[in-house]
């Protein structure tokens, strides 16, 4: 398991040996195992996995919508489900998706539920500004995109002004368009102070508005901190090779062998690694310079070298490595399927 410091100051959310496991008539299914589940204040916070691994039941056990079987969870430091009416004022989630009235525009809808709880209609005005929807709040719901919807959704949770925002896989089902209008939103929030935990299973779009994360499988904790630390360092660098470093042949079987001696000039001098189908390598090495120069010493020429990043997507295929079927990457882990990919 991969866990690094969490960054500083109370933790908003804290769970414990959280445990949840469901009966039926074939038996029992554990859905969340022993998780210790670490929020810190400010910023988004990725709470990432795939289908099924237990993400739902979390948020719904610490909302007080699912019983627990057992271990404990916290609040703003109060023991939740007995202490949960004593904070969940200052908490705003999108679990399901709200009811709307369609033939109200987006401000009516939003005016209603403010009456409704009690709060000044300029919270309206904030609300609709902050998730970017200015300028169509007078439309009706029913005209609205899904993006839009779910925006509107997220509006509605930021009326009572919460320290703490729960968003369950908040972009699903949306085009790239919708997907980036959400993502924009979540990460102004985060920049307003907005402690947000942001539920999914699509990697390589949360990589991109979250500061921290935690990464579970088949409801257990597989890796949880700051993206950065949790990506590392760059070791891994791409080397390709100046043409006609070794003749041979093809241009292309020449590559591939001059990439192929190369490689064992590298492995030699410690620097692992693996020739790639297009004649590239890929070295790992704390250092790059080291990788030039032991190429040059062996009268091998780079034509290029360049860092290759870590993504979540890597750290989740390397946390799960050796844990058995059923914990491969699932196809829709691909962001640029979901149109996650980057802007
Ligand atoms: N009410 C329930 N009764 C029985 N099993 C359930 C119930 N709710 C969820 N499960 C099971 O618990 C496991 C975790 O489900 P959960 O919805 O928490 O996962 P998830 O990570 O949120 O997945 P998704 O992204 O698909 O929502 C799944 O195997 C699911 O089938």
């Amino acid at each position: 398991m991969t866990t690094t410091a969490p960054a500083t100051g109370a933790p908003v959310i804290e769970t414990h040996g959280l445990r949840k496991v469901y009966r039926g008539r074939k038996g029992t299914h554990v859905a969340v195992a022993d998780l210790d589940l670490l929020v810190p204040a400010g910023g988004v916070h990725g709470f990432l996995g795939p289908n099924g691994s237990g993400k739902t039941t979390t948020i719904r056990m610490l909302l007080g919508l699912a019983r627990p079987t057992s271990g404990s969870m916290r609040l703003f430091g109060e023991e939740v489900p007995a202490r949960l009416p004593a904070v969940i004022g200052r908490v705003g989630a999108v679990v399901e998706s709200p009811k709307f009235s369609p033939n109200l525009t987006g401000r009516q809808n939003l005016r209603l539920l403010s009456r409704s709880i009690g709060v000044p209609d300029e919270r309206v005005e904030r609300a609709v500004a902050t998730v970017g929807l200015t300028g169509r709040e007078k439309d009706r719901y029913k005209g609205y995109s899904l993006g839009m919807k779910q925006r509107l959704a997220i509006a509605a949770t930021l009326l009572k002004d919460p320290a703490l925002l729960i968003l369950d896989e908040p972009t699903n089902g949306l085009d790239p368009a919708g997907i980036r209008e959400v993502r924009d939103t979540i990460t102004g929030l985060g920049e307003q102070g907005v402690t947000v935990l942001l539920s999914s299973h699509i990697l390589a779009e949360v990589q991109q508005v979250c500061s921290s994360a935690t990464i579970v499988g088949r409801g257990r904790l597989l890796a949880s901190g700051r993206v950065e630390d949790l990506l590392g360092a760059v070791t891994r660098h791409r080397v390709t090779l100046t043409p006609g470093t070794h003749e041979a042949g093809t241009h292309e079987a020449g590559t591939h062998e001059a990439a192929r001696s190369a490689a064992g000039v590298l492995t030699s001098a410690g620097l692992p690694c693996e020739v790639q189908d297009d004649g590239s390598l890929l070295v790992t090495a704390e250092d790059p310079t080291i990788v030039t120069r032991t190429l040059g010493e062996a009268g091998t020429w780079l034509a290029s070298l360049a860092p290759v990043k870590r993504d979540l997507e890597d750290l989740f295929l390397e946390v799960t490595a050796g844990q058995g079927p059923g914990m491969d990457m699932p196809p829709d882990w691909s962001g640029a399927e979901q149109g996650g990919a980057a802007r």
